[in-house]
């Protein structure tokens, strides 16, 4: 056993070959872009710390988690729960601890969304004097809740959910109830089996009159037993695509009585004489959880892509196949150029995610924990369409890339055992939860199609939307890796996109459409429009965070390779669109796609040690094709050797059906 202090798996065996050739010929040390990744030595170091320590305890041990049955899997999902909450009083784990750890064990947890929705929405949504109450409760798992928004009938469309709150001035409670069958809460992580509370979604009413959708604390399990309490149901939806261990629920309310208080009150309430009260300019305050998740759902999009590519990219190294020298030896995999073309844009992905949810999290805070706190709102509309806009733009990339990888990875990317499998079923919820990717895309474009209007009067538009008011000549991309004049086709193209969308509207209601027939009718092109800008984004965003790092050259060298290979394959990607707005020509698109295989030839030989940068636990990939050590057969062979199905060497099966049958059929 070798020990590596420069990589999170400390102890590693012998190296197979071809992935210690990759690693020696890198062109700069995978620890030094670590550290540019992690924001420098200090918290990789930490995240390292933690990250090995979970791994060092057997209960997070992950390797047999693909053959566990449900019921085993949601058995260790509340073990590592608990057992992170133990943590949290024997080694003082603090929240920054929690959340490197829920990351490394992909979430898999019993009490996820306690963590990810309810706690944090408490945090938003309660007055001081309830958070006192409730927060202490909820870090001891006295009280463990999710987030219930959904309805069966309902979750898109939030104006049009069911579930009732009704004051009773009497008892100065809240009734809670359940319209059937459509209105019973249905998704909610958790919901099944694993808590006792939820922040139940609901429509206060109040003297007949509707308030609109409040968040409301509902107790719905009896704290010691576990049993449902008078008035509640509550179960597992059950089997779903994903085999991930959450327990998504429904519930039914019949007739619950929740004190006053149980309402989230700091920016509305109700008081006891019944007056609804809200505070100004907080109208959307109770879609503030949404916006947190969904930015942090950037984040699970650049774990996810990174994740699946570093899984493919040193099984791509590993595995030899075919011939491409006559008579030669097999080649490594990753010596095809389509196998580069399948993987290393996906690699320059996985860092523009990134720098991509840097800026997401980062803009969320300055926001949310600066603005807002000063009650200053000004930034909350943009903040809302770049956090739909990515959340979806991003899940949506990361999804394509993890298949990508998962069929480059030949047979061996059908096995659960490569952990593709796995990234790519648990990630497909991505797409859907925290607002349905298409109608994501479309409060994008309500955002830009404003901003557009106002750009063309003349007026401001917001910071993220300079380059509507920008004048770029067309065609001027002169040299194909030139950022400078890449960032002004993405533009080119971005406002091209923007403005097809905002003359079809002005068409349809020119026609006499009205308005909301018109954006029905111009849907498909605003979506496309939405695209287009949070391609233009995420490419420039990137082209800058590199261009301003101050770091070692080669680390440089090699980034200012990858942003430029990136916007390229955004570019070649959607090449229609880029020809049609005339941000370039046909004879410079021959020139990017030239360009482009250039740079996988010029990224071949860092694509190892680039995907080594992203520092993962080889149990966190939990992949016998992408482990560190490159041992990929023989840990094969291993698993398949300690998997249940051969546990007996004749199946019960054979004896209970085969055997009579062959001894009737001999009579
Ligand atoms: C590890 C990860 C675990 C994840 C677990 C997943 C948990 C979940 O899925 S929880 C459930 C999530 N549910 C959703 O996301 C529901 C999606 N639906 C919505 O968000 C809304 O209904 C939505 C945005 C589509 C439409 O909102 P709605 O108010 O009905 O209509 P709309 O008329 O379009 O918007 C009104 C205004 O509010 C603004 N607005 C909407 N949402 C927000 C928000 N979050 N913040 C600020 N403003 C907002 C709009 O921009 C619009 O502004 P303007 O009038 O100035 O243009
Ligand atoms: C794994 C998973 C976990 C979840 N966890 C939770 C949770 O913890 N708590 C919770 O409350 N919910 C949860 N949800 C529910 C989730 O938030 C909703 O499923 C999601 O918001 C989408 O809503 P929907 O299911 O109603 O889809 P629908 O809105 O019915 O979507 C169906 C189709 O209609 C289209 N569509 C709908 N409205 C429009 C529109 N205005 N314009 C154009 N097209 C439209 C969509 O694009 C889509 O193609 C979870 C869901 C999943 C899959």
């Amino acid at each position: 056993m070798a020990l590596v202090e420069s990589s999170i798996n400390l102890e590693v065996g012998k190296v197979n070959p071809d992935l210690q050739k990759e690693r020696d010929g890198a062109s700069f040390n995978p620890n030094d872009m670590t550290l540019v990744l992690l924001g420098g030595p200090k918290r990789a170091q930490h995240r390292r710390e933690v990250v090995r320590q979970l791994f060092s305890d057997p209960v997070f041990n992950q390797e047999m988690r693909y053959s566990q049955s449900k019921t085993e899997r949601y058995d260790q999902a509340m073990h590592q729960s608990i057992r992170l909450a133990e943590y949290m009083i024997e080694k003082g784990w603090t929240d920054k601890e929690m959340q490197t750890a829920a990351v490394a064990l992909h979430y898999d947890l019993a009490t996820a969304v306690h963590a990810v929705m309810f706690v944090p929405t408490i945090l938003r949504l309660a007055t001081p004097e309830q958070q006192a109450e409730w927060l202490p409760q909820a870090a001891s798992f006295k009280m463990i809740g999710t987030y219930a928004q959904t309805e069966l009938g309902h979750g898109t469309n939030l104006k049009a959910l069911e579930t009732t709150a009704t004051y009773d001035r009497s008892s100065e409670c809240f009734i809670m109830n359940t319209p059937l069958p459509s209105g019973m809460k249905w998704w909610p992580g958790g919901l099944g089996k694993s808590t006792t509370h939820a922040l139940v979604t609901a429509n206060l009413i109040v003297d007949g009159q509707s308030h609109g959708f409040q968040v409301f604390l509902v107790q719905l399990r009896d704290v010691e037993t576990f049993e449902e309490l008078p008035g509640i149901e509550v179960g597992d939806i059950g089997p779903r695509i994903s085999v991930s261990v959450t327990d998504n629920g429904y519930l039914i309310m019949r007739n619950v009585k929740i004190p006053r208080n149980n309402m989230l009150s700091k920016y509305c309430t109700v008081t006891s004489e019944g007056k609804f009260l809200r505070q100004e300019g907080t109208a959307k305050s109770n879609y503030g959880t949404m916006m947190m998740v969904r930015a942090s759902i950037v984040d699970l999009a650049f774990q996810n892509t990174s994740q699946a590519v570093t899984i493919a990219t040193r099984y791509g190294a590993v595995r030899r196949q075919s011939e491409l020298k006559p008579g030669a030896k097999e080649p490594q995999i990753i010596d095809f150029v389509t196998q580069q073309y399948k993987l290393i844009p996906n690699i320059a992905l996985a860092y523009g995610l990134h720098f991509t949810k840097e800026y997401m999290l980062s803009y969320y805070h300055q926001v949310f924990e600066e603005e807002i706190q000063k009650g200053v709102y000004d930034s909350v509309p943009e903040l809302h369409s770049q956090s739909c806009g990515l959340k979806a733009y991003c899940t949506d990339l990361s999804m394509d890339t993890v298949e990508v990888c998962r069929r480059s990875c030949g047979g061996h990317g059908f096995m659960m055992a490569s952990g593709l499998c796995s990234l790519l079923m648990d990630g497909l919820g991505s797409v859907t939860y925290e607002g349905e990717n298409t109608v994501l895309y479309l409060q994008t474009a309500r955002f830009l199609m404003k901003n557009y209007a106002a750009a063309m009067q003349g007026g401001r538009t917001a910071r993220s939307l300079a380059f509507l008011t920008a004048n770029h000549p067309t065609c001027e991309l002169l040299d194909v890796f030139n950022l400078p004049q890449l960032q002004a086709v993405f533009d080119v193209r971005a406002k091209f996109m923007l403005e097809c969308g905002a003359v079809r509207m002005s068409e349809s209601l020119k026609n006499g459409r009205q308005q909301y027939e018109a954006w029905n009718e111009n849907s498909v092109e605003l979506v496309r429009a939405s695209k287009a800008y949070l391609d233009s984004f995420t490419a420039v965003n990137f082209m800058k965070r590199v261009s301003t790092l101050d770091i070692k050259p080669e680390l440089k060298d090699v980034l200012m390779k990858l942003c430029r290979l990136h916007a390229l394959h955004r570019i070649v990607s959607s090449a229609e669109e880029f020809l049609q707005s005339m941000a370039i020509n046909t004879k410079q698109l021959e020139d990017i796609r030239s360009a482009e295989i250039k740079l996988l030839a010029s990224l071949r030989p860092d694509a190892v040690a680039l995907v080594d940068s992203f520092d993962y636990h080889d149990q966190t990939l939990n992949s016998a094709l992408g482990r560190y050590d490159g041992n990929v057969y023989e840990k094969m062979y291993d698993l398949t050797k300690r998997n249940p199905m051969n546990e007996q060497s004749v199946h019960p099966a054979i004896h209970k059906y085969l055997k009579p049958f062959q001894a009737k059929a001999r009579l």
